[in-house]
Protein backbone atom coordinates (compact mmCIF):
# COMPACT_ATOMS: atom_id res chain seq x y z
CA UNK A 1 0.00 0.00 0.00
CA UNK A 2 1.54 3.39 -1.12
CA UNK A 3 1.24 5.94 1.66
CA UNK A 4 2.78 9.55 1.18
CA UNK A 5 5.26 10.98 2.74
CA UNK A 6 3.70 14.01 3.30
CA UNK A 7 0.87 12.63 5.23
CA UNK A 8 1.62 10.56 8.29
CA UNK A 9 -0.54 7.81 8.10
CA UNK A 10 -0.77 6.89 11.56
CA UNK A 11 -1.81 10.53 12.52
CA UNK A 12 -4.99 9.87 10.50
CA UNK A 13 -6.58 7.24 12.22
CA UNK A 14 -6.32 9.16 16.22
CA UNK A 15 -8.71 11.46 17.75
CA UNK A 16 -8.02 13.88 20.61
CA UNK A 17 -9.91 13.99 23.12
CA UNK A 18 -8.48 17.03 25.93
CA UNK A 19 -4.68 15.99 25.12
CA UNK A 20 -5.57 12.76 25.45
CA UNK A 21 -4.83 10.71 22.22
CA UNK A 22 -7.17 7.55 22.09
CA UNK A 23 -4.87 4.67 21.87
CA UNK A 24 -7.29 1.95 22.18
CA UNK A 25 -4.70 0.40 24.86
CA UNK A 26 -7.63 -0.77 26.80
CA UNK A 27 -6.60 1.43 29.29
CA UNK A 28 -9.87 2.13 30.76
CA UNK A 29 -11.81 -0.61 29.87
CA UNK A 30 -11.76 -1.80 33.56
CA UNK A 31 -13.27 1.57 33.96
CA UNK A 32 -15.69 0.74 31.50
CA UNK A 33 -16.76 -2.26 33.27
CA UNK A 34 -17.42 -0.87 36.82
CA UNK A 35 -19.54 1.88 35.17
CA UNK A 36 -21.61 -0.44 33.01
CA UNK A 37 -22.01 -2.69 36.41
CA UNK A 38 -23.21 -0.22 38.36
CA UNK A 39 -25.73 1.00 35.54
CA UNK A 40 -27.00 -2.79 35.67
CA UNK A 41 -28.01 -2.14 39.43
CA UNK A 42 -29.11 1.73 38.28
CA UNK A 43 -29.66 2.26 34.58
CA UNK A 44 -31.30 5.34 34.98
CA UNK A 45 -28.71 7.57 36.80
CA UNK A 46 -27.66 10.10 34.01
CA UNK A 47 -24.18 10.73 35.92
CA UNK A 48 -23.28 6.85 35.63
CA UNK A 49 -24.09 7.29 31.28
CA UNK A 50 -22.25 10.19 31.47
CA UNK A 51 -18.96 9.09 32.89
CA UNK A 52 -19.16 6.00 30.43
CA UNK A 53 -19.49 8.43 27.97
CA UNK A 54 -16.18 10.04 28.42
CA UNK A 55 -14.48 6.51 29.26
CA UNK A 56 -15.16 5.59 25.59
CA UNK A 57 -14.39 8.94 24.10
CA UNK A 58 -10.59 8.33 25.65
CA UNK A 59 -10.36 4.50 24.55
CA UNK A 60 -11.59 5.26 21.50
CA UNK A 61 -14.93 4.52 21.14
CA UNK A 62 -17.04 7.37 19.45
CA UNK A 63 -19.74 5.46 18.14
CA UNK A 64 -20.36 3.92 22.26
CA UNK A 65 -20.13 7.55 24.12
CA UNK A 66 -22.54 9.22 21.39
CA UNK A 67 -25.22 7.04 22.46
CA UNK A 68 -24.65 7.16 26.38
CA UNK A 69 -24.02 11.01 25.54
CA UNK A 70 -27.57 11.23 23.97
CA UNK A 71 -28.84 8.84 27.36
CA UNK A 72 -27.33 11.95 29.24
CA UNK A 73 -29.11 14.46 27.34
CA UNK A 74 -32.93 12.28 27.63
CA UNK A 75 -32.41 11.52 31.34
CA UNK A 76 -31.86 15.04 32.21
CA UNK A 77 -34.33 16.70 30.11
CA UNK A 78 -36.91 14.69 31.95
CA UNK A 79 -35.87 16.39 35.36
CA UNK A 80 -35.83 20.20 33.76
CA UNK A 81 -34.90 22.19 37.25
CA UNK A 82 -32.42 20.59 38.80
CA UNK A 83 -29.07 22.21 38.60
CA UNK A 84 -26.89 19.36 39.26
CA UNK A 85 -28.48 17.53 36.83
CA UNK A 86 -28.59 20.55 34.32
CA UNK A 87 -24.23 20.24 34.89
CA UNK A 88 -24.24 16.92 34.08
CA UNK A 89 -26.67 17.45 30.64
CA UNK A 90 -24.12 20.24 29.72
CA UNK A 91 -21.32 17.86 29.83
CA UNK A 92 -23.47 15.27 28.09
CA UNK A 93 -23.99 17.26 25.51
CA UNK A 94 -19.83 18.12 25.11
CA UNK A 95 -19.10 14.30 24.93
CA UNK A 96 -21.80 14.00 22.63
CA UNK A 97 -20.27 16.95 20.07
CA UNK A 98 -16.91 15.24 20.77
CA UNK A 99 -18.27 11.86 19.74
CA UNK A 100 -19.77 13.47 16.34
CA UNK A 101 -16.35 15.02 16.14
CA UNK A 102 -14.58 11.61 16.52
CA UNK A 103 -16.61 10.39 13.48
CA UNK A 104 -16.60 12.48 11.31
CA UNK A 105 -19.45 14.26 11.24
CA UNK A 106 -18.20 17.95 11.33
CA UNK A 107 -21.61 20.01 10.62
CA UNK A 108 -23.09 17.40 13.43
CA UNK A 109 -20.70 18.29 16.07
CA UNK A 110 -20.13 21.98 14.79
CA UNK A 111 -23.95 22.54 15.77
CA UNK A 112 -23.56 21.21 19.15
CA UNK A 113 -20.55 23.48 19.91
CA UNK A 114 -22.71 26.49 19.14
CA UNK A 115 -25.19 25.08 21.52
CA UNK A 116 -22.66 24.56 24.10
CA UNK A 117 -20.50 27.65 23.84
CA UNK A 118 -23.83 29.72 24.55
CA UNK A 119 -24.61 27.37 28.06
CA UNK A 120 -23.73 28.19 31.17
CA UNK A 121 -21.84 28.28 34.29
CA UNK A 122 -20.89 24.43 34.15
CA UNK A 123 -17.81 25.59 31.27
CA UNK A 124 -15.30 28.72 32.46
CA UNK A 125 -14.76 31.15 29.70
CA UNK A 126 -11.43 29.37 28.57
CA UNK A 127 -13.35 26.62 27.49
CA UNK A 128 -16.39 28.36 25.93
CA UNK A 129 -13.88 30.39 23.93
CA UNK A 130 -12.61 26.81 23.03
CA UNK A 131 -15.64 25.85 22.22
CA UNK A 132 -16.72 28.63 19.95
CA UNK A 133 -13.61 28.28 17.77
CA UNK A 134 -13.97 24.36 17.58
CA UNK A 135 -17.78 25.00 16.08
CA UNK A 136 -16.37 27.42 13.54
CA UNK A 137 -13.52 25.14 12.51
CA UNK A 138 -15.79 22.52 12.45
CA UNK A 139 -18.77 24.35 10.64
CA UNK A 140 -15.58 25.51 8.02
CA UNK A 141 -14.85 21.84 7.34
CA UNK A 142 -18.40 21.00 6.83
CA UNK A 143 -18.75 22.93 4.21
CA UNK A 144 -16.00 22.43 2.36
CA UNK A 145 -16.11 18.55 3.13
CA UNK A 146 -15.47 15.79 0.47
CA UNK A 147 -18.99 14.01 -0.40
CA UNK A 148 -19.53 11.50 -2.96
CA UNK A 149 -22.51 10.03 -3.92
CA UNK A 150 -23.73 7.02 -1.55
CA UNK A 151 -23.43 4.46 -4.71
CA UNK A 152 -20.16 5.29 -4.65
CA UNK A 153 -19.81 6.76 -8.43
CA UNK A 154 -17.80 9.57 -8.13
CA UNK A 155 -19.29 12.80 -9.71
CA UNK A 156 -17.54 15.13 -12.02
CA UNK A 157 -16.55 17.63 -8.95
CA UNK A 158 -15.14 14.39 -6.82
CA UNK A 159 -13.20 13.26 -9.69
CA UNK A 160 -11.45 16.73 -10.21
CA UNK A 161 -11.08 16.78 -6.37
CA UNK A 162 -9.49 13.22 -6.30
CA UNK A 163 -6.96 14.45 -8.67
CA UNK A 164 -6.20 17.38 -7.23
CA UNK A 165 -5.57 15.43 -3.57
CA UNK A 166 -4.25 12.61 -5.10
CA UNK A 167 -1.44 14.97 -6.97
CA UNK A 168 -0.73 17.39 -4.05
CA UNK A 169 -0.17 14.05 -1.55
CA UNK A 170 1.29 11.87 -4.02
CA UNK A 171 -0.78 9.05 -4.08
CA UNK A 172 -0.38 6.68 -6.81
CA UNK A 173 -3.66 4.63 -5.96
CA UNK A 174 -7.27 5.58 -5.59
CA UNK A 175 -8.39 7.36 -2.63
CA UNK A 176 -11.38 6.28 -1.03
CA UNK A 177 -14.03 9.11 0.09
CA UNK A 178 -16.76 8.41 2.81
CA UNK A 179 -20.53 8.62 1.44
CA UNK A 180 -22.44 11.74 1.92
CA UNK A 181 -22.96 12.75 6.08
CA UNK A 182 -20.97 9.49 6.63
CA UNK A 183 -18.02 9.18 9.22
CA UNK A 184 -15.97 6.49 9.81
CA UNK A 185 -15.30 4.14 13.28
CA UNK A 186 -13.22 1.72 14.13
CA UNK A 187 -14.11 -1.81 14.69
CA UNK A 188 -12.62 -5.03 14.12
CA UNK A 189 -15.76 -7.36 15.02
CA UNK A 190 -15.33 -7.37 18.35
CA UNK A 191 -15.19 -4.83 21.71
CA UNK A 192 -13.25 -5.75 24.39
CA UNK A 193 -15.35 -6.51 26.74
CA UNK A 194 -17.32 -8.96 24.55
CA UNK A 195 -16.14 -12.41 25.24
CA UNK A 196 -18.56 -14.46 22.82
CA UNK A 197 -15.72 -14.90 19.80
CA UNK A 198 -14.08 -17.60 21.94
CA UNK A 199 -17.21 -18.89 23.25
CA UNK A 200 -17.98 -19.42 19.59
CA UNK A 201 -15.53 -22.00 18.80
CA UNK A 202 -15.37 -23.94 22.20
CA UNK A 203 -16.06 -27.59 22.38
CA UNK A 204 -19.78 -27.19 23.55
CA UNK A 205 -20.88 -25.35 20.75
CA UNK A 206 -18.97 -27.24 18.19
CA UNK A 207 -20.99 -30.27 19.57
CA UNK A 208 -24.52 -28.24 19.58
CA UNK A 209 -23.11 -27.56 16.34
CA UNK A 210 -22.53 -30.70 14.65
CA UNK A 211 -26.32 -32.08 16.12
CA UNK A 212 -27.84 -30.13 13.99
CA UNK A 213 -25.53 -30.83 10.90
CA UNK A 214 -26.18 -34.40 11.73
CA UNK A 215 -29.90 -33.71 10.85
CA UNK A 216 -29.61 -31.32 8.44
CA UNK A 217 -26.94 -32.87 6.01
CA UNK A 218 -28.12 -36.80 7.13
CA UNK A 219 -24.92 -37.16 8.84
CA UNK A 220 -23.20 -36.22 5.89
CA UNK A 221 -21.15 -33.51 7.05
CA UNK A 222 -18.77 -32.36 10.09
CA UNK A 223 -18.19 -28.93 11.48
CA UNK A 224 -14.08 -28.62 11.95
CA UNK A 225 -12.06 -25.80 12.99
CA UNK A 226 -9.80 -24.06 10.18
CA UNK A 227 -6.45 -21.57 10.87
CA UNK A 228 -7.09 -19.13 8.73
CA UNK A 229 -3.65 -17.56 7.00
CA UNK A 230 -3.20 -14.37 8.52
CA UNK A 231 -2.25 -12.13 5.99
CA UNK A 232 -5.98 -13.23 4.52
CA UNK A 233 -7.45 -11.36 7.62
CA UNK A 234 -5.31 -8.76 8.16
CA UNK A 235 -7.20 -6.77 10.54
CA UNK A 236 -8.38 -9.24 12.62
CA UNK A 237 -7.27 -11.56 15.92
CA UNK A 238 -9.79 -14.13 15.16
CA UNK A 239 -7.52 -15.97 13.15
CA UNK A 240 -9.57 -19.61 13.91
CA UNK A 241 -12.35 -20.52 11.87
CA UNK A 242 -15.19 -22.79 11.62
CA UNK A 243 -15.46 -24.72 7.84
CA UNK A 244 -17.12 -27.88 7.09
CA UNK A 245 -15.82 -31.28 6.28
CA UNK A 246 -17.03 -34.55 4.20
CA UNK A 247 -17.79 -37.79 6.37
CA UNK A 248 -18.13 -39.56 3.33
CA UNK A 249 -17.97 -39.61 -0.24
CA UNK A 250 -20.48 -37.89 -2.63
CA UNK A 251 -21.45 -37.85 -5.89
CA UNK A 252 -21.87 -34.79 -8.28
CA UNK A 253 -25.25 -33.71 -8.03
CA UNK A 254 -25.90 -35.16 -4.52
CA UNK A 255 -27.84 -33.22 -2.02
CA UNK A 256 -25.59 -32.54 1.23
CA UNK A 257 -27.48 -30.13 2.95
CA UNK A 258 -30.96 -28.62 3.28
CA UNK A 259 -31.71 -25.80 5.70
CA UNK A 260 -35.09 -23.59 5.97
CA UNK A 261 -33.96 -19.67 7.03
CA UNK A 262 -34.08 -18.85 10.57
CA UNK A 263 -35.16 -15.55 10.07
CA UNK A 264 -35.66 -14.05 6.80
CA UNK A 265 -36.86 -10.27 5.76
CA UNK A 266 -37.69 -8.64 2.72
CA UNK A 267 -37.10 -4.56 1.81
CA UNK A 268 -40.31 -3.99 2.03
CA UNK A 269 -40.48 -2.19 -1.68
CA UNK A 270 -43.41 -5.13 -2.42
CA UNK A 271 -45.99 -7.77 -0.99
CA UNK A 272 -44.01 -10.75 0.39
CA UNK A 273 -44.28 -12.73 2.83
CA UNK A 274 -43.07 -11.53 6.17
CA UNK A 275 -42.08 -14.74 7.47
CA UNK A 276 -40.43 -16.50 4.26
CA UNK A 277 -40.30 -13.74 1.86
CA UNK A 278 -42.74 -15.34 -1.10
CA UNK A 279 -44.35 -12.61 -3.53
CA UNK A 280 -48.04 -12.45 -2.79
CA UNK A 281 -51.02 -11.60 -5.11
CA UNK A 282 -54.32 -10.84 -4.53
CA UNK A 283 -55.81 -13.81 -6.45
CA UNK A 284 -54.99 -17.41 -6.86
CA UNK A 285 -53.41 -18.69 -9.93
CA UNK A 286 -50.00 -17.46 -10.27
CA UNK A 287 -47.44 -20.56 -10.29
CA UNK A 288 -44.84 -19.01 -7.50
CA UNK A 289 -46.44 -16.50 -6.09
CA UNK A 290 -49.01 -17.36 -2.96
CA UNK A 291 -52.39 -15.44 -1.86
CA UNK A 292 -52.30 -12.72 0.85
CA UNK A 293 -52.90 -13.59 4.36
CA UNK A 294 -53.05 -10.84 6.09
CA UNK A 295 -52.10 -10.54 10.18
CA UNK A 296 -55.04 -11.77 11.89
CA UNK A 297 -54.26 -7.84 13.75
CA UNK A 298 -56.70 -5.52 11.50
CA UNK A 299 -54.68 -3.04 12.24
CA UNK A 300 -51.18 -4.71 11.29
CA UNK A 301 -49.79 -4.34 7.69
CA UNK A 302 -47.63 -7.44 7.79
CA UNK A 303 -48.93 -10.01 4.92
CA UNK A 304 -48.22 -13.91 4.97
CA UNK A 305 -48.50 -16.27 3.06
CA UNK A 306 -50.42 -19.13 5.10
CA UNK A 307 -51.30 -19.81 8.30
CA UNK A 308 -47.98 -21.78 8.89
CA UNK A 309 -45.47 -18.61 8.47
CA UNK A 310 -48.18 -16.75 10.47
CA UNK A 311 -47.92 -18.66 13.23
CA UNK A 312 -44.12 -19.15 12.83
CA UNK A 313 -43.53 -15.63 12.51
CA UNK A 314 -45.66 -15.22 15.54
CA UNK A 315 -43.91 -17.68 17.95
CA UNK A 316 -40.01 -15.89 16.95
CA UNK A 317 -40.92 -11.77 16.55
CA UNK A 318 -43.87 -10.84 15.15
CA UNK A 319 -46.35 -10.70 18.52
CA UNK A 320 -43.85 -7.61 19.59
CA UNK A 321 -43.84 -6.14 16.29
CA UNK A 322 -47.54 -6.79 15.48
CA UNK A 323 -49.25 -3.41 14.30
CA UNK A 324 -46.45 -1.06 14.71
CA UNK A 325 -44.92 0.77 11.42
CA UNK A 326 -41.64 0.39 10.37
CA UNK A 327 -41.66 2.97 8.00
CA UNK A 328 -39.15 5.27 10.32
CA UNK A 329 -36.38 2.27 9.58
CA UNK A 330 -37.29 1.76 6.05
CA UNK A 331 -37.01 6.01 5.70
CA UNK A 332 -34.01 6.05 7.60
CA UNK A 333 -32.43 2.72 5.95
CA UNK A 334 -32.76 4.50 3.02
CA UNK A 335 -30.58 7.28 3.59
CA UNK A 336 -27.96 4.88 4.37
CA UNK A 337 -27.97 3.39 1.75
CA UNK A 338 -30.78 3.36 -0.64
CA UNK A 339 -32.34 -0.55 -1.43
CA UNK A 340 -30.67 -1.86 1.51
CA UNK A 341 -33.04 -2.11 4.58
CA UNK A 342 -32.80 -6.13 5.05
CA UNK A 343 -30.08 -5.74 7.30
CA UNK A 344 -32.10 -3.00 9.61
CA UNK A 345 -35.17 -5.34 8.91
CA UNK A 346 -33.36 -8.33 10.08
CA UNK A 347 -31.97 -6.49 13.53
CA UNK A 348 -35.20 -5.48 14.51
CA UNK A 349 -36.73 -9.19 13.93
CA UNK A 350 -33.50 -10.31 16.30
CA UNK A 351 -33.70 -7.68 19.03
CA UNK A 352 -37.59 -8.55 19.36
CA UNK A 353 -36.74 -12.16 19.50
CA UNK A 354 -33.92 -11.82 22.15
CA UNK A 355 -36.42 -9.59 24.31
CA UNK A 356 -39.36 -12.61 23.67
CA UNK A 357 -36.47 -14.69 25.03
CA UNK A 358 -34.70 -11.70 28.24
CA UNK A 359 -31.71 -12.23 26.75
CA UNK A 360 -28.34 -9.98 24.79
CA UNK A 361 -28.95 -10.74 20.80
CA UNK A 362 -25.79 -11.75 20.31
CA UNK A 363 -27.12 -14.66 22.62
CA UNK A 364 -29.57 -16.10 20.47
CA UNK A 365 -28.54 -20.07 19.95
CA UNK A 366 -29.18 -20.05 16.69
CA UNK A 367 -26.85 -17.30 15.70
CA UNK A 368 -24.17 -17.64 18.13
CA UNK A 369 -21.58 -19.06 16.01
CA UNK A 370 -22.01 -17.30 13.37
CA UNK A 371 -18.45 -15.35 12.16
CA UNK A 372 -17.88 -11.87 12.94
CA UNK A 373 -15.23 -11.28 10.24
CA UNK A 374 -16.08 -8.48 8.19
CA UNK A 375 -15.48 -5.82 5.64
CA UNK A 376 -12.98 -3.84 7.20
CA UNK A 377 -9.72 -4.83 5.92
CA UNK A 378 -10.86 -3.27 3.15
CA UNK A 379 -11.34 -0.09 5.16
CA UNK A 380 -8.08 -0.26 7.18
CA UNK A 381 -10.18 -2.32 10.33
CA UNK A 382 -12.68 0.72 9.88
CA UNK A 383 -16.18 0.84 8.72
CA UNK A 384 -18.67 4.07 7.29
CA UNK A 385 -20.73 5.31 10.14
CA UNK A 386 -23.70 7.23 8.91
CA UNK A 387 -25.89 9.21 11.69
CA UNK A 388 -28.90 7.43 10.82
CA UNK A 389 -27.82 4.51 13.06
CA UNK A 390 -28.68 6.53 15.95
CA UNK A 391 -31.80 6.89 14.61
CA UNK A 392 -32.43 3.18 13.82
CA UNK A 393 -31.46 1.70 16.71
CA UNK A 394 -33.32 4.04 19.13
CA UNK A 395 -36.68 3.23 16.67
CA UNK A 396 -35.74 -0.62 16.95
CA UNK A 397 -35.70 -0.35 21.29
CA UNK A 398 -39.04 1.34 20.51
CA UNK A 399 -40.51 -1.25 18.21
CA UNK A 400 -39.00 -4.08 20.47
CA UNK A 401 -40.52 -2.38 22.85
CA UNK A 402 -36.92 -2.29 24.81
CA UNK A 403 -35.94 0.80 27.38
CA UNK A 404 -32.82 2.79 26.05
CA UNK A 405 -31.31 1.62 29.24
CA UNK A 406 -31.34 -1.79 29.29
CA UNK A 407 -27.88 -3.32 28.95
CA UNK A 408 -28.72 -6.60 27.38
CA UNK A 409 -29.79 -4.58 24.31
CA UNK A 410 -26.80 -2.10 24.42
CA UNK A 411 -25.64 0.02 21.42
CA UNK A 412 -22.17 -2.04 21.06
CA UNK A 413 -24.59 -5.14 20.61
CA UNK A 414 -26.72 -3.41 17.61
CA UNK A 415 -23.11 -2.47 16.26
CA UNK A 416 -21.53 -6.09 15.96
CA UNK A 417 -25.04 -7.65 15.20
CA UNK A 418 -24.81 -5.67 12.18
CA UNK A 419 -21.24 -7.01 11.53
CA UNK A 420 -22.28 -10.88 12.10
CA UNK A 421 -25.20 -10.01 9.68
CA UNK A 422 -22.75 -8.35 6.86
CA UNK A 423 -21.36 -11.40 6.05
CA UNK A 424 -24.13 -14.20 6.89
CA UNK A 425 -26.87 -13.06 4.95
CA UNK A 426 -28.01 -14.96 1.86
CA UNK A 427 -29.90 -13.24 -0.65
CA UNK A 428 -33.08 -14.90 -2.05
CA UNK A 429 -35.79 -14.20 -4.91
CA UNK A 430 -36.18 -10.54 -6.41
CA UNK A 431 -33.41 -8.67 -7.24
CA UNK A 432 -30.35 -9.08 -5.08
CA UNK A 433 -31.46 -6.23 -2.52
CA UNK A 434 -35.47 -7.83 -2.09
CA UNK A 435 -34.61 -10.40 0.35
CA UNK A 436 -32.63 -12.09 2.76
CA UNK A 437 -32.61 -14.81 5.25
CA UNK A 438 -30.11 -15.76 8.20
CA UNK A 439 -29.21 -19.89 7.44
CA UNK A 440 -26.94 -20.80 10.44
CA UNK A 441 -25.78 -23.99 9.10
CA UNK A 442 -25.19 -22.98 5.32
CA UNK A 443 -23.42 -20.09 6.87
CA UNK A 444 -20.69 -22.57 8.04
CA UNK A 445 -18.88 -22.76 4.68
CA UNK A 446 -15.64 -21.35 3.43
CA UNK A 447 -15.21 -19.59 0.06
CA UNK A 448 -13.52 -20.69 -3.07
CA UNK A 449 -13.65 -19.31 -6.19
CA UNK A 450 -13.42 -23.17 -7.59
CA UNK A 451 -16.17 -24.45 -5.18
CA UNK A 452 -17.13 -27.85 -4.31
CA UNK A 453 -20.95 -27.07 -4.28
CA UNK A 454 -23.48 -24.89 -4.87
CA UNK A 455 -26.78 -23.72 -3.13
CA UNK A 456 -30.04 -23.69 -5.12
CA UNK A 457 -33.65 -23.18 -3.85
CA UNK A 458 -37.30 -23.19 -5.22
CA UNK A 459 -36.09 -19.81 -6.52
CA UNK A 460 -34.50 -19.20 -9.19
CA UNK A 461 -31.61 -16.71 -7.38
CA UNK A 462 -29.03 -19.15 -7.74
CA UNK A 463 -29.95 -20.95 -10.90
CA UNK A 464 -27.60 -21.96 -13.17
CA UNK A 465 -28.33 -23.61 -16.87
CA UNK A 466 -26.45 -26.58 -16.38
CA UNK A 467 -28.19 -27.83 -14.07
CA UNK A 468 -31.74 -26.90 -15.20
CA UNK A 469 -32.86 -30.32 -14.37
CA UNK A 470 -31.48 -30.54 -10.55
CA UNK A 471 -33.56 -27.30 -10.46
CA UNK A 472 -36.92 -28.41 -11.96
CA UNK A 473 -37.17 -31.19 -9.67
CA UNK A 474 -36.16 -29.71 -6.81
CA UNK A 475 -39.00 -26.83 -7.75
CA UNK A 476 -41.39 -29.41 -8.02
CA UNK A 477 -40.55 -30.63 -4.62
CA UNK A 478 -40.82 -28.22 -2.43
CA UNK A 479 -44.17 -27.43 -4.11
CA UNK A 480 -45.41 -30.90 -3.58
CA UNK A 481 -44.27 -30.96 0.37
CA UNK A 482 -44.76 -27.14 1.17
CA UNK A 483 -42.10 -26.32 2.75
CA UNK A 484 -40.64 -23.10 3.85
CA UNK A 485 -39.99 -21.22 0.00
CA UNK A 486 -36.97 -19.71 1.01
CA UNK A 487 -35.24 -23.18 1.91
CA UNK A 488 -31.44 -23.33 1.20
CA UNK A 489 -30.31 -26.68 -0.32
CA UNK A 490 -26.56 -27.69 -1.15
CA UNK A 491 -25.49 -29.84 -3.91
CA UNK A 492 -22.14 -30.97 -4.89
CA UNK A 493 -20.92 -29.97 -8.26
CA UNK A 494 -18.49 -32.50 -8.53
CA UNK A 495 -17.27 -35.85 -6.89
CA UNK A 496 -15.92 -34.88 -3.59
CA UNK A 497 -13.97 -37.54 -1.18
CA UNK A 498 -14.32 -38.33 2.18
CA UNK A 499 -12.58 -35.75 4.49
CA UNK A 500 -12.41 -32.68 2.17
CA UNK A 501 -13.10 -29.47 3.06
CA UNK A 502 -16.15 -28.08 1.41
CA UNK A 503 -16.17 -24.93 -0.27
CA UNK A 504 -18.55 -22.51 -1.90
CA UNK A 505 -18.52 -19.93 -4.20
CA UNK A 506 -20.00 -16.42 -2.10
CA UNK A 507 -19.33 -14.34 -5.42
CA UNK A 508 -20.02 -14.67 -9.49
CA UNK A 509 -17.26 -17.18 -10.66
CA UNK A 510 -17.55 -16.13 -14.15
CA UNK A 511 -15.61 -12.71 -13.01
CA UNK A 512 -11.68 -12.34 -13.17
CA UNK A 513 -9.01 -12.47 -10.15
CA UNK A 514 -8.81 -8.87 -9.39
CA UNK A 515 -12.74 -8.48 -9.36
CA UNK A 516 -13.42 -11.49 -7.53
CA UNK A 517 -10.42 -10.71 -5.15
CA UNK A 518 -11.94 -7.16 -4.80
CA UNK A 519 -15.40 -8.22 -4.22
CA UNK A 520 -14.71 -10.55 -1.60
CA UNK A 521 -12.29 -7.92 0.33
CA UNK A 522 -15.28 -5.42 0.18
CA UNK A 523 -17.65 -7.88 1.53
CA UNK A 524 -16.13 -10.58 3.43
CA UNK A 525 -12.89 -8.89 4.79
CA UNK A 526 -10.51 -11.86 4.00
CA UNK A 527 -7.77 -11.60 0.51
CA UNK A 528 -8.24 -14.81 -1.37
CA UNK A 529 -6.01 -17.65 -1.53
CA UNK A 530 -8.01 -20.21 -3.62
CA UNK A 531 -6.20 -22.59 -5.74
CA UNK A 532 -7.98 -20.87 -9.17
CA UNK A 533 -7.20 -17.36 -7.64
CA UNK A 534 -3.23 -18.89 -6.95
CA UNK A 535 -2.88 -20.64 -10.15
CA UNK A 536 -4.18 -17.46 -11.86
CA UNK A 537 -0.70 -15.40 -12.93
CA UNK A 538 -3.34 -12.22 -13.15
CA UNK A 539 -1.61 -10.08 -10.03
CA UNK A 540 -3.57 -10.44 -6.16
CA UNK A 541 -5.97 -7.36 -5.87
CA UNK A 542 -4.30 -4.30 -4.16
CA UNK A 543 -6.17 -2.09 -1.33
CA UNK A 544 -6.48 1.22 -1.98
CA UNK A 545 -3.80 3.10 -1.73
CA UNK A 546 -5.11 5.73 0.46
CA UNK A 547 -8.37 6.24 2.81
CA UNK A 548 -9.26 9.99 3.71
CA UNK A 549 -10.78 9.13 7.17
CA UNK A 550 -12.15 11.57 8.87
CA UNK A 551 -10.21 14.45 7.45
CA UNK A 552 -10.66 17.06 9.76
CA UNK A 553 -8.66 15.01 12.27
CA UNK A 554 -5.79 17.02 10.19
CA UNK A 555 -6.90 20.65 11.68
CA UNK A 556 -6.94 19.26 15.60
CA UNK A 557 -2.66 19.70 14.59
CA UNK A 558 -2.47 20.62 11.09
CA UNK A 559 -3.54 24.30 10.90
CA UNK A 560 -2.46 24.25 7.74
CA UNK A 561 -4.59 21.66 6.65
CA UNK A 562 -7.37 23.33 6.06
CA UNK A 563 -6.05 26.38 4.29
CA UNK A 564 -4.54 23.82 1.99
CA UNK A 565 -7.77 21.55 1.63
CA UNK A 566 -10.13 25.54 1.25
CA UNK A 567 -7.75 26.40 -1.90
CA UNK A 568 -8.77 23.07 -4.05
CA UNK A 569 -11.05 24.13 -6.40
CA UNK A 570 -14.57 22.58 -6.02
CA UNK A 571 -16.04 23.89 -8.49
C1 LIG B 1 -20.07 -17.21 6.10
S1 LIG B 1 -18.64 -17.18 7.07
C2 LIG B 1 -17.94 -18.74 6.82
C3 LIG B 1 -17.68 -19.48 8.11
C4 LIG B 1 -16.60 -18.88 8.95
N1 LIG B 1 -15.30 -19.36 8.56
C5 LIG B 1 -16.80 -19.11 10.43
O1 LIG B 1 -15.85 -19.25 11.17
O2 LIG B 1 -17.95 -19.08 10.86
C6 LIG B 1 -17.69 -16.06 6.14
C7 LIG B 1 -16.40 -15.65 6.78
O3 LIG B 1 -15.49 -16.74 6.84
C8 LIG B 1 -14.16 -16.33 6.52
N2 LIG B 1 -13.74 -17.02 5.29
C9 LIG B 1 -14.50 -17.76 4.49
N3 LIG B 1 -13.78 -18.27 3.47
C10 LIG B 1 -12.52 -17.83 3.63
C11 LIG B 1 -11.30 -18.00 2.90
N4 LIG B 1 -11.27 -18.73 1.79
N5 LIG B 1 -10.18 -17.39 3.37
C12 LIG B 1 -10.22 -16.62 4.48
N6 LIG B 1 -11.36 -16.42 5.21
C13 LIG B 1 -12.49 -17.02 4.80
C14 LIG B 1 -14.22 -14.84 6.30
O4 LIG B 1 -13.90 -14.22 7.49
C15 LIG B 1 -15.69 -14.59 5.97
O5 LIG B 1 -16.12 -13.30 6.28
Amino acid sequence: MSATKNIPRVHKFFHQFEGITTLRDDKYISEWNEYTDKLTKTPNDPNLWCQRALVCLKEGYPEIALIDAKRVLLLCDEIKDNIELQKISYKGRYYYAEALRALGLPGMSASEYEILKDLSETFNKTKKEKFQILALKLRQLSNIRIQVSPDGTAEPKNELLLKEISIRWGFTSPIILSYVDCGWFRFNGQYPWDKRPNERISATILRELQKQLDNASNKKLKVVLRKLPPDSVKESKMTIHLGVESIKDFTTHEIILEEDPFIAGHNHFSNRCEYCTLELVEKPGHPRCSVKYPCHNSRCKELFCNKKCYKLAMKLYHKRLCGKSIDTIIRSAQRVRPGWNHIFILVLKLFALAKERDINPLDIKEIKHLSRQHANSYYEGHLPWDSEYEIIYFEILKLAEISLYDLQYDFWVFITLMAILGVNVFSGEGNIRDTHGIFPLTSLFNHSCNPLVIHMNATERYFRKDLTQQFMELRQKYQQIDCNRFRFTTIALQNVMKGQEIFTCYIDTIDDKQQRQSKILYTYGFICHCDKCEADPQCHFSLPGAICWNLHYYTDNDESFLSQFKCLNLE
